[in-house]
């Protein structure tokens, strides 16, 4: 792939429910980009991210990753995905849940742990790594849960509010790693209601009426 290929690509994709959510989306991601997904409430972008994480299928349409056959569910290598619940596991500690993607995927185990002791301490939690998620505040864990989405360098990442519970000064502290993370080759598609990280975004893109349209 060269510095600037597409990592995701979206063609045509409709879902409904009861009622229409998306209808007929298209939409391309290349490397070092990060976008932000923005929308009222209710306007389809945990919806959108299910389907591009293979969690959901389209009615109509194609989701491709990273080259994958379509149909694929990409590995954690290839797309990391960041829930708004987390999907912390309670009984690894903060610094073995960063690490995980990465010992998972067979890497070093003193590299692994090195990485995940250098974005705790970037999201500014170094001191609570040997802690459990239960015995830590819901921002501290929505930090971890960001350190081990981007901790093995995924191709793509899609995060669903990752901003939720931080105060404006771990924001800043959130977006800068975002930025780093995908000036290394990544991409990252954020689905938000965060005006401090959709302005930092290198393109905004807003769900409406099950369109997907760019926001201004
Ligand atoms: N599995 C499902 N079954 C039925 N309806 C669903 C399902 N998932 C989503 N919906 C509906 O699709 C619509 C879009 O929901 P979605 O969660 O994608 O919204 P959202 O934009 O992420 O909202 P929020 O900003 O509140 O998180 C809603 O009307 C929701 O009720």
């Amino acid at each position: 792939m060269t510095a600037s290929s597409t990592v995701l690509s979206v063609s045509g994709v409709s879902r409904s429910f009861s009622s229409p959510v998306l209808v007929d989306v298209g939409l391309e991601l290349r490397e070092g980009e990060l976008v932000t997904l923005v929308g009222r409430s209710g306007s389809g972008k945990s919806a959108l991210l299910a389907l591009l994480a293979g969690f959901d299928v389209p009615d109509a349409g194609s989701v491709q990753v990273a080259g994958l056959p379509e149909g694929v569910c990409p590995p954690w290598s290839t797309m990391a995905v960041l829930p708004q619940s987390f999907g912390l596991l309670d009984e690894l500690t903060l610094e073995e849940n960063v690490a995980s993607p990465m010992l998972f995927s067979g890497g070093p185990v003193a590299d692994a742990m090195a990485r995940a002791a250098d974005l705790l301490g970037t999201l500014g939690i170094g001191k609570l790594a040997r802690r459990y998620p239960a015995e830590v505040s819901i921002g501290q864990r929505q930090r971890v849960a960001l350190a081990r989405a981007v901790a093995g360098r995924p191709k793509v990442l899609l995060a669903d509010e990752p901003t939720a519970h931080l105060d404006h000064a771990t924001i800043e502290l959130a977006v800068r790693l975002l930025l780093d993370f995908v000036a290394e080759g990544s991409a990252c598609l954020i689905a938000t209601h965060d005006p401090t990280l959709t302005a930092r975004a290198h393109r905004r893109l807003e769900l409406k009426e099950g369109q997907l349209i760019t926001a201004r």
